[in-house]
């Protein structure tokens, strides 16, 4: 079900009230590793030995460079031959539709530089509409849409949108250089936020756009702004599309304004809604610094990032020893960790790719970051939905319970039928009295929106 941005009101919601939340189940974080096909070096140089041997979709067997085997299990393995669309829909999508539900979502990307974290992060580009490239940023974007649309009692959403880049321990605004050292902070519900860091944000929405968002982007390309009014299906549609399309350019405007060359960066995108948060970190390279070859002001760089996936590692162990829990977790130890504080110990939804090369040449590198994944599987996280209070009545709500206008028709409808004292109507009669209430609420709430937006 997808909560509302508008206030709930009416006696029915009252009665819904009272029905239990249901309670999200303890979880762990997601952990898949990802390895991306030999490159033409690793092809020519070291006559494309690999390191890796597929068992099943979970397991492989691993050589290290003394030619030892070991095993490891993930969540999912996603071999050479993997699709972008099986990777999303794996670990992307139950997050996005969560997030639509209200619960906080991660997705971290790992792994050493040029193991296929950024290709898995956003494809060849944000822009890119060709089905078998699309990265995950541009299908969250595209599946956060779809999913408020398709509810259709779903009416009014506001999405924004924040990028940030975490440079020689400084937190960089991506939509906004001079905001070059934003300060990290926890509000009163225990979320971590970017204080002062710009919002692009995008009104939004409605009817299903399932499927046709891809072929508008394919042929609208240089569309820049929305310009039609809201008076008819199609050009609300148009609209929407538009918004989307809007998100991902301002993505792409975000993306090139990071820094370039050979510097070592942590990407993080926030996407916020009313209800649930959404953070795709892009992480840097987690390579060793001899390996780097960095000298002078890139070798400071690369200290302070492996200090920062360092730190990283540190709250993962602090976090999985069994004898932590009085213990203290180390989030203040880097600006990345404390960023990541409720993804990796409160509450949200996480999952990690942990990028790989499969050459014999990145072995060790390779088995560095599987280490890594599987100490990460041992997290445990709660999530759960956030509370949202109605202005009208300041009921409170989980965010995944708020009953919709329609919805709450439904349920009495529903429970009309169940009463024993209810006057037996046939099916045929309650569907046609449903699609009329179905039919007036969206009228309703579509006259609503109209006014709302424009
Ligand atoms: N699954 C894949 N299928 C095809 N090509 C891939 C895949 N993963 C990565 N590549 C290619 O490998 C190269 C390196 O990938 P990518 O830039 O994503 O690495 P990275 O881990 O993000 O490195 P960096 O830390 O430098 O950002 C790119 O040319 C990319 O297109």
């Amino acid at each position: 079900m997808i909560s509302p941005l508008l206030p709930i009101s009416g006696s029915n919601d009252q009665d819904i009230e009272a029905s239990p939340s249901p309670k999200k189940q303890i979880s762990n974080v997601t952990v898949c590793s990802r390895f991306r096909p030999l490159n033409s070096k690793e092809r020519k140089d070291h006559g494309g030995q690999v390191c890796v041997r597929r068992i099943d979709d979970e397991t492989f067997v691993f050589k290290d460079e003394k030619e030892e085997e070991s095993t490891f299990s993930f969540d999912k393995v996603f071999y050479e031959d993997s699709l972008q669309a099986d990777v999303y829909e794996f670990i992307a999508l139950p997050i996005v539709r969560d997030v639509v539900n209200g619960v906080n979502g991660t997705i971290i990307t790992y792994g050493q530089t040029g193991a296929g974290k950024t290709y898995s992060m956003e494809g060849p580009n944000v822009l890119e509409s060709d089905d078998m490239k699309k990265g995950l940023l541009p299908r969250v974007v595209d599946g956060l849409f779809e999913h408020l649309a398709s509810a259709g009692d779903s009416i009014k959403y506001e999405i924004t949108l924040s990028m940030v880049e975490i440079y020689m321990e400084k937190v960089r605004d991506l939509f906004d250089l001079s905001k070059d050292n934003l300060v990290i902070k926890q509000n009163k519900g225990h979320e971590m936020l970017v204080s002062g860091v710009t919002e692009a944000s995008e009104l939004l929405l409605l009817p299903s756009l399932s499927g046709k968002i891809d072929s508008f982007v394919r042929h609208r390309r240089s569309f820049a702004k929305p310009t039609c009014k809201m008076v008819s299906f199609e050009r609300l549609f148009f609209k929407c599309v538009s918004h989307v399309l809007i998100l991902r350019l301002n993505l792409q405007a975000g993306i090139q304004n990071r820094a370039v060359g050979e510097t070592r960066i942590h990407i993080i995108m926030l996407l916020k809604g009313r209800t649930g948060k959404l953070v795709l970190v892009d992480l840097a390279g987690s390579e060793k610094v001899e390996k780097t070859g960095a000298e002078g002001k890139l070798l400071e760089e690369a200290k302070t990032i492996n200090k920062s996936l360092s730190a990283l590692g540190n709250v993962i162990n602090a976090l999985t020893c069994s004898s932590s829990k009085s213990n203290h977790i180390p989030y203040r130890d880097s600006k990345l960790t404390r960023l990541l504080q409720d993804a990796l110990g409160g509450n949200s939804r996480t999952a990690l790719i942990c990028c790989c090369s499969p050459s014999t040449s990145n072995s060790s590198e390779t088995f560095s970051t599987l280490r890594f994944g599987t100490r990460a599987k041992h997290i445990k996280t709660s999530p759960t939905a956030k509370r949202i209070v109605d202005a009208e009545t300041g009921a409170r709500w989980n965010a995944v319970d708020v009953p919709t206008k329609v919805e709450s028709v439904e349920r009495i409808l529903a429970e009309m039928k169940l009463s024993p004292t209810a006057p037996k109507k046939d099916d045929d009669h309650h569907e046609r009295i449903l699609t009329k209430v179905r039919f007036q609420g969206l009228k309703m709430l579509f006259s609503e929106n109209y006014n709302a937006v424009e």
